[in-house]
């Protein structure tokens, strides 16, 4: 039997992506944590699941980096903060798009980019979730939909050629889903560009030379600043990348199998979210 999260089975990448969740929380949650960061995306919401189960999580804060994790954070029962009046965060849980051998990491592949970039700044540990599919060595690798660019909307037409000369392949507006004319506003009002550079050779290089550009607000490469990755494989295992070279592979026995799975989510008394 699949383990199942509300009644609904979970898809063996969902397993993975919780599993690394699971794993990186333990391992990184503070022993007396003040403030906490809460990344965006879909792997996200089982570091809050995980969180859930520690003691004294109702007196940390949490500081949200986009619409969706601000209302995780509030159904989940979490406190709420603003980073202005927590700029000091004890640790930062993300998802990303893409993380290579030197941790250096894409995100902004769900348009929540600047304040990503802002709390992971903040945080001391930054701290990456996903599952294996994202873990490259190097970036542009298997992230094939291009660097994310939060730009000011006046300025995004002047910036597209100024990527092409960069090297960008054809830079594109990203534009919303069904149900949205015209282009992604992300949480601060500003548009995303999409610009694929093929394979990162040099992506503080490029970070310097994008963030410059009159109108850019932030760049989707996260440089220096991932503490460690967590990335869950379907087979129950979890690969972890750190930035003090402890990488390491936790084997499916010590993390779980399908089948245990269950019975470790039952004992951790995780809290199903809704
Ligand atoms: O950068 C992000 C949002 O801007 C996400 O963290 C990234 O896209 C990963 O998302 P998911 O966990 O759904 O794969």
């Amino acid at each position: 039997m699949e383990p199942k999260e509300n009644g609904i089975e979970l898809s063996p990448v969902e397993m993975a992506k919780r599993m690394a969740c699971h794993m990186a929380v333990d391992e990184n949650y503070p022993k007396h944590p003040k403030v906490i960061g809460i990344g965006s995306g879909s792997t996200v919401i089982y570091v809050v699941e995980r969180l859930l189960t520690k003691p004294g999580v109702e007196n940390v804060v949490f500081l949200p980096t986009g619409f969706q994790s601000k209302e995780l954070i509030v159904t989940s029962g979490l406190r709420l903060g603003d980073p202005d009046c927590y700029p000091d965060v004890d640790v930062c849980f993300d998802g990303a798009d893409e993380v290579d051998d030197s941790l250096q990491c894409i995100k902004g592949g769900g348009a929540c980019l600047f304040q990503e970039k802002l709390i992971g700044f903040l945080a001391k540990r930054l701290v990456i979730v996903a599952d294996s599919r994202k873990n490259s060595h190097m970036l542009g690798e298997y992230w094939k939909k291009g660097v994310p660019i939060e730009v000011m909307p006046m300025a995004y037409t002047s910036i597209l050629p100024q990527l092409v000369a960069l090297g960008a392949l054809d830079p594109k507006l990203r534009m919303g889903a069904p149900g949205k004319a015209g282009p992604v506003v992300t949480d601060n009002g500003n548009f995303i560009i999409d610009a694929s550079f093929g394979l990162i050779k040099n992506p503080e290089g490029l970070f310097e030379k994008i963030k410059l550009l009159v109108g850019v607000v932030e760049v989707g490469i996260f440089c220096n600043m991932i503490s460690a990755a967590y990335f869950g494989s379907q087979d129950g295992s979890v690969t972890v990348k750190k930035s003090n070279g402890d990488n390491h592979i936790i084997p499916p026995k010590i993390t779980a199998t399908a089948t245990e799975f269950d019975a470790i989510v039952a004992e951790s008394n995780a809290t199903p979210l809704k």
